[in-house]
């Protein structure tokens, strides 16, 4: 099942705030992961697309049907949410069973598809407990069992994993992306975590004020992010102005870089966009794009430190990465510095 948002705007009862022209093509099986800061409208998307939320102009369309007059149960679209909103007055497995039961699927089908979906997520040999005695990630697990059992025609996924600890979070992760890809579910994944995006994704998509800023494959909207609101949100960087001041060269102010200017012309006005992994410690004398200067704060990460590293001159120090922080010169290859338009 392929789902299409096709320039869907959604304003709340009275308020300039929702969604704007929003379109998104999410492919048969695919996972998209949908980021962006607090109050940018994720959870207005998936609102929308379960049927929770109505009232949009545009096209939501599964496989090419148009859903808007189409109510929430008939959408067939199976939902997972941060606090599991599982009925804890019902078995393990009964809650799984639910939406088989308003489905009017018989008793003994439901069972064993029930039974079936927690040996999928782990839990089979906890089908008869009271969901209370279940950890977080277990009661994560019983919700996407639930989600699934009704055959989904896709899957809304809504900070999954956010009320969890760090070590359940990682291991979860790796189990909802391989049975999402065992389904063949396609998948809306809305986080703030933007490494569980990174990781668990086909493609990423960056919501802000209410609109889609980028679409694209997790490498690409690292190492190409379109403008500095999505370098800004996702990874750590560097972000400096600077002008075009001949072909491929950069006037920083306080030094001129060699970097790939493109078709921009002298006096053009970018940010220039670095990666601290891209940002090599005390490269020899002589060595491009090299920059003199001296280490700041540290933090040390056990593989790696973090580091500040200040320029004299530079409006801010450059945050860098490495085994072991630069001594006294930093330097940038060309094609890691990114240029950025807006
Ligand atoms: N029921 C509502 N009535 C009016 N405005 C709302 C309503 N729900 C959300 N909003 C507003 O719509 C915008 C988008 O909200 P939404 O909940 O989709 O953001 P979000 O990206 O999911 O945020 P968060 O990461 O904090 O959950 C925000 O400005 C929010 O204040």
């Amino acid at each position: 099942m392929s789902l299409l948002l096709d320039n869907v705007s959604y304003n709340y009862p009275g308020s300039t705030h929702g969604l704007h022209d929003v379109s998104l093509d999410v492919r048969t099986g695919e996972l998209v992961a949908v980021i962006g800061p607090s109050g940018s409208g994720k959870s207005t998307l998936l609102k929308l697309v379960s049927g929770l939320e109505t009232g949009h102009s545009g096209r939501i369309a599964l496989d090419g049907a148009d859903m808007s007059r189409t109510p929430v149960h008939q959408r067939h679209i199976g939902m997972v949410f941060q606090s599991y909103a599982l009925f804890p007055h019902l078995s393990v497995l009964d809650n799984v069973a639910y939406g088989l039961k308003l489905r009017k699927v018989a008793v003994a089908e439901r069972r064993r598809r029930a039974q079936e979906l927690l040996g999928i997520v782990g839990l089979g040999e906890y089908a008869q407990r009271a969901v209370a005695q279940l950890s977080g990630g277990q009661q994560q697990r019983v919700a996407l069992a639930r989600a699934l059992a009704i055959d989904p025609r896709a899957l809304l996924l809504d900070e999954p994993l956010s009320a969890l600890d760090a070590s359940v979070r990682g291991h979860l992760r790796d189990q909802i992306r391989s049975i999402q890809q065992r389904f063949n579910a396609t998948t809306l994944l809305v986080t703030h975590d933007q490494e569980e995006a990174l990781v668990m994704a086909d493609r990423v998509t960056m919501l802000k004020d209410g609109r889609l800023l980028q679409i694209a494959t997790p490498r690409d909207i690292y190492e190409n992010p379109a403008s500095r609101a999505v370098a800004e949100f996702v990874g750590l960087s560097t972000i400096l102005p600077a002008k075009v001041s001949a072909p491929d060269r950069l006037d920083l102010g306080f030094a001129e870089l060699a970097a790939p200017t493109g078709r921009r012309t002298a006096g053009s006005a970018v940010q220039v966009l670095v990666r601290p992994e891209h940002i090599r410690a005390d490269p020899p004398v002589g060595s491009i794009n090299r920059l003199a200067g001296r280490t700041g704060a540290q933090r040390y990460l056990g593989a790696l430190t973090r580091y500040d590293f200040e320029v004299a001159g530079a409006p801010k120090p450059f945050l860098a990465e490495s085994a072991r922080p630069a001594a006294e010169a930093i330097a940038i290859a060309p094609e890691h510095l990114r240029l950025l338009d807006h």
